[in-house]
């Protein structure tokens, strides 16, 4: 029937069901049509879409499915029992392939323990359940449940029976996450050859990811000949979930040089549709999930990015376009170095020359030490403060404030003040009084304070907080900014800031009147 040593291999989503079997992750009928269409759009062969027993609601959602999608089959699962195959023939029949998925447990401890029926019983169940889901319709998987603990003649025996009962899939479970590549990849190999009828059907693969193996086990059973991959999106199943698709499709396009396996996946589509099982059903995706995590196309160490910058290829083994990332990310932190300090100032707009940029670097690294992320917006913010701040006849140097419920509150200042460092000590009615006191001891003037003003740069408690602040020198204004993650070093930054501009209007003003006479 189907040539076994061709390269397709077919794509059979199980987010609908395997996947809602995870606690947590139970879906709605809107939220399970609109994962569907996602599915439908991302091109996979098969979509099982619920276990029509379990309830009324998921009879009626794989109903709803199988009317809706328009180019997948759609499958149900269901026990050996006749009343489970029947519900399942009626939930699938609109679909344009309709699927039954009939599973029996064949595993010693399973017989024994849980099913407590004995193995030809067993045997006479998938012959019988086999049988009846053929006469509804003509697309049938029968499972092998805790196929990798199961013994093999026992296998052997259990395949052969639902071939002879008309199964079109047969597929081997990983139940419990057990296997391995090698040990998996045999078992197929195993079973296809010494299965007489193993020819008339589509073996496939279930892994389960218990000992993180799912996808490497996944990819082994085709090695060994099965050509249907049974797998979720972002991985979510049964306790540690099941085979992820995206991991699973983009192993085959990335290494098709030696996994040689055609699939009909958009993996353009592949974020898209991580991010719709991600929102509809609640589970937020690792950040450093394989494909679909945000940081899987994200560099933040200066080694990497550099590399990174010269050539994409050096630390990326697929483009983000090809998974729908429109672009990789260079994180700005306390790893990066200055080639992608640099590109991100050309980003932002800022050409600061070599000896701006390693001021700028400096005090970046500075903020990254102690800001656990840092944003475009907090680079902005040093930049700009910088590029204000740095010509200046004041600047400031050290502060350490002594801040509480006792009071007076005192800060000590050092300023540099046309090249001279001093030093004053003042208390205040809080820190930032306190602050500007020894601001107006170190460098006197008149001007008064109009404005001060605080807000957080970004979110979060170590943001950036960026302080403005409006001095008054008879009918002239000056305002100041700065920028710190330390709101009272922003304050003093934006304070002396807003200084500099009343001393150089002075100064111009003498500079213009000298002229003038
Ligand atoms: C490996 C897998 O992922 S298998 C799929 C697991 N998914 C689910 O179980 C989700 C949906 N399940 C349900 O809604 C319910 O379990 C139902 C509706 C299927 C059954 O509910 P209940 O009738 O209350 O039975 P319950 O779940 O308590 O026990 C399961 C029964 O099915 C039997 N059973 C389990 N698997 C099979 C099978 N493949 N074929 C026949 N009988 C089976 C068990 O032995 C047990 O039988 P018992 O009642 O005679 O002891
Ligand atoms: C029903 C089967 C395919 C299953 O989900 C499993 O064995 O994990």
């Amino acid at each position: 029937m189907t040539d076994q040593n061709n390269d397709r291999v077919f794509i059979f989503d199980t987010t609908l069901r395997d996947g809602e079997q995870c606690p947590g992750a139970s879906m709605t009928l809107e939220e399970k049509l609109e994962v569907a269409d996602a599915l439908d759009a991302l091109g996979v062969d098969i979509m099982e879409a619920g276990f029509p027993i379990a309830s009324q609601g998921d009879f009626e959602s794989v109903s709803e499915i199988a009317r809706r999608v328009k180019n997948a089959s759609v499958a149900g699962l269901s026990r050996a029992a006749p009343k489970d195959i029947d519900r399942c023939a009626e939930a699938v029949k609109h679909a344009r392939i309709p699927r039954i998925h009939t599973f029996i447990s064949t595993s010693p401890v399973h017989m024994q323990y849980k099913l407590q029926m004995a193995p030809e019983r067993v045997l006479e169940l998938i012959a019988s359940s086999v049988a009846r889901a053929r006469n509804h319709v003509a697309s049938v998987e029968w499972s092998a449940e805790d196929g990798t603990r199961t013994e093999h003649d026992f296998l052997c025996r259990c395949v052969e029976t639902a071939i002879n009962a008309g199964a079109t899939t047969i597929n081997i479970p990983d139940t419990v996450g057990y296997t391995t590549p090698d040990e998996y990849r045999a078992l197929f190999e195993m079973v296809r050859s010494r299965v007489p009828n193993a020819d008339k059907a589509i073996f496939s693969v279930h892994c389960h990811n218990d000992l993180g193996m799912a996808v490497a086990n996944s990819i082994a059973g085709v090695m060994g000949g099965a050509r249907q991959i049974e797998c979720t999106i972002n991985g979510i199943g049964e306790r540690a979930g099941n085979a992820a698709l995206e991991e699973i499709v983009m192993a085959l396009k990335t290494r098709a040089d030696v996994l040689p396996y055609k699939n009909n996946i958009d993996t353009t589509l592949l974020m898209r549709t991580s991010k719709r099982v991600s929102a509809v059903t609640s589970f937020p995706v690792q950040y450093n999930k394989s494909i679909v995590g945000r940081n899987a196309f994200a560099h933040e160490s200066g080694i990497h990015q550099d590399g990174m910058l010269k050539n994409a290829h050096t630390y990326e083994i697929m483009t983000p376009e090809s998974v729908g990332v429109s672009k990789t990310s260079l994180v700005m932190g306390k790893h990066s170095g200055r080639h992608a300090f640099k590109e991100k100032l050309k980003e932002l707009g800022y050409d600061l020359g070599d000896n701006g940029l390693e001021v700028a670097f400096t005090r970046f690294k500075d903020l990254a030490d102690r800001k656990k992320v840092v944003y475009d917006e907090d680079i902005v913010a040093l930049v700009d403060d910088e590029i204000a701040n740095a010509h200046e006849r004041i600047q400031v140097i050290a502060l350490s404030v002594m801040a509480g419920t006792k009071q007076p509150q005192s800060a000590a200042l050092t300023l540099q003040i046309d090249g001279q460092q001093k030093t004053y000590q003042a208390t205040g009615n809080g820190p930032v009084d306190a602050i500007f006191n020894a601001i107006r001891a170190l460098a006197p003037h008149e001007a008064k304070l109009e404005l001060f003003q605080v807000h957080a740069v970004t979110e979060g408690t170590d943001a950036q907080a960026e302080v403005s602040v409006r001095l008054s020198d008879g009918d002239v204004v000056s305002a100041g900014k700065g920028a710190d993650p330390d709101t009272l070093v922003a304050s003093a930054r934006a304070y002396v800031s807003a200084l500099n501009k009343v001393f150089a209007r002075r100064a111009r003003g003498t500079v213009e009147a000298v002229a003038a006479l």
